[in-house]
């Protein structure tokens, strides 16, 4: 039932507007501003790649931590970067047939597209989620020589499309904090998504108990949530080296009281509005 599709009527776009590369999604924004969720439903709609550069982050700091090294401490910076020089990190994002998921115009949660992450080849999907990767992830991606490193990473992804499944080269969604403004800052459209923090941290914690939340390990309280958000946020955006911003040319939503269906409507629009469709 899973299988990568293509959708009809994309290559007469790509007709009536010459292209030298793939069309290009930047989204960025906040924590829990619903970036990844809605970049890998724009990219099943569209067929495009989608490309998480938050797990990159993730990934160097599980990697980090489960070596016993403190990323608060200043003098780990050199290990951290040699770590996320060497880390082979790839990506998979199953999507499903389109007409397996929209109903009536609506998405069902079964059917929405997921990404593993494969970390040296093992699978780490659910490792880098855990609080404790959520609580430090922020200062390894404030180190300037482990930005350095992902964002060749990445880059080479973007323009290989090798993400360890087939590619459809047709254009690519990438999600994150830098997306627009230094990743690709010629992003064919720009997205910054935003919500209100008591929004996204109740949004947070339904995602957690959805995905059967452990209480001995996890934050279960919305304050907590939303607390733990607002201090990443505030590292994210105050950061020396590629902070949290919103792209001059990019387009803000607001997510506080969309749909999910409903923000990816406006992006997919978007696009073929761009594109010429
Ligand atoms: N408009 C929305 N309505 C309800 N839930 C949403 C909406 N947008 C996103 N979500 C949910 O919010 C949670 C956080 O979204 P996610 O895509 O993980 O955000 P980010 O990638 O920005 O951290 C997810 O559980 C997602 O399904
Ligand atoms: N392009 C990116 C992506 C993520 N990050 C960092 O990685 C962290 C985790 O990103 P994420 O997208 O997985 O986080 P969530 O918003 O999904 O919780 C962010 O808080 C940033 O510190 C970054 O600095 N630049």
């Amino acid at each position: 039932m899973w299988t990568k599709h293509l959708v009809s009527g994309v290559s007469r776009a790509y007709s009536t507007v010459q292209r030298t590369r793939p069309f290009q999604v930047a989204i960025d924004g906040p924590a829990a501003s619903g970036k990844s969720t809605t970049a890998k439903m724009v990219a099943q709609r569209l067929g495009f790649d989608y490309i998480d550069t938050g797990a990159f982050y993730r990934c160097v700091t599980y990697v980090a931590l489960s070596k016993g090294i403190d990323p608060l401490d200043p003098h780990s910076s050199k290990k951290i970067s040699a770590l996320a020089e060497q880390a082979e990190i790839g990506l998979q994002t199953i999507f499903s047939r389109e007409q397996d998921t929209m109903t009536n115009g609506s998405q069902k949660a079964a059917t929405l597209p997921t990404t593993r992450v494969f970390l040296d080849s093992t699978d780490v999907s659910s490792e880098i989620r855990t609080n404790r990767v959520s609580q430090y992830v922020s200062a390894v991606a404030a180190i300037g020589p482990v930005r350095e490193a992902i964002l060749q990473k990445v880059r080479k992804m973007g323009a290989t499309g090798d993400d360890q499944g087939s590619s459809s080269r047709l254009g690519l969604v990438m999600d994150g904090r830098d997306i627009g403004t230094v990743v690709l800052p010629q992003a064919d459209l720009k997205v910054f998504l935003v919500a209100d923090s008591r929004v996204r941290a109740e949004r947070r914690l339904q995602e957690l108990v959805r995905n059967g939340a452990d209480p001995t390990r996890d934050i279960l309280d919305a304050k907590a949530v939303q607390d733990d958000l607002e201090k990443r946020d505030e590292q994210d955006r105050t950061r020396k080296v590629s902070p949290l911003k919103k792209a001059i040319d990019a387009m803000e939503l607001d997510t506080s009281n969309l749909t999910l269906e409903g923000q990816v409507e406006v992006i997919v629009n978007e696009v073929n509005r761009r594109r010429g469709a």
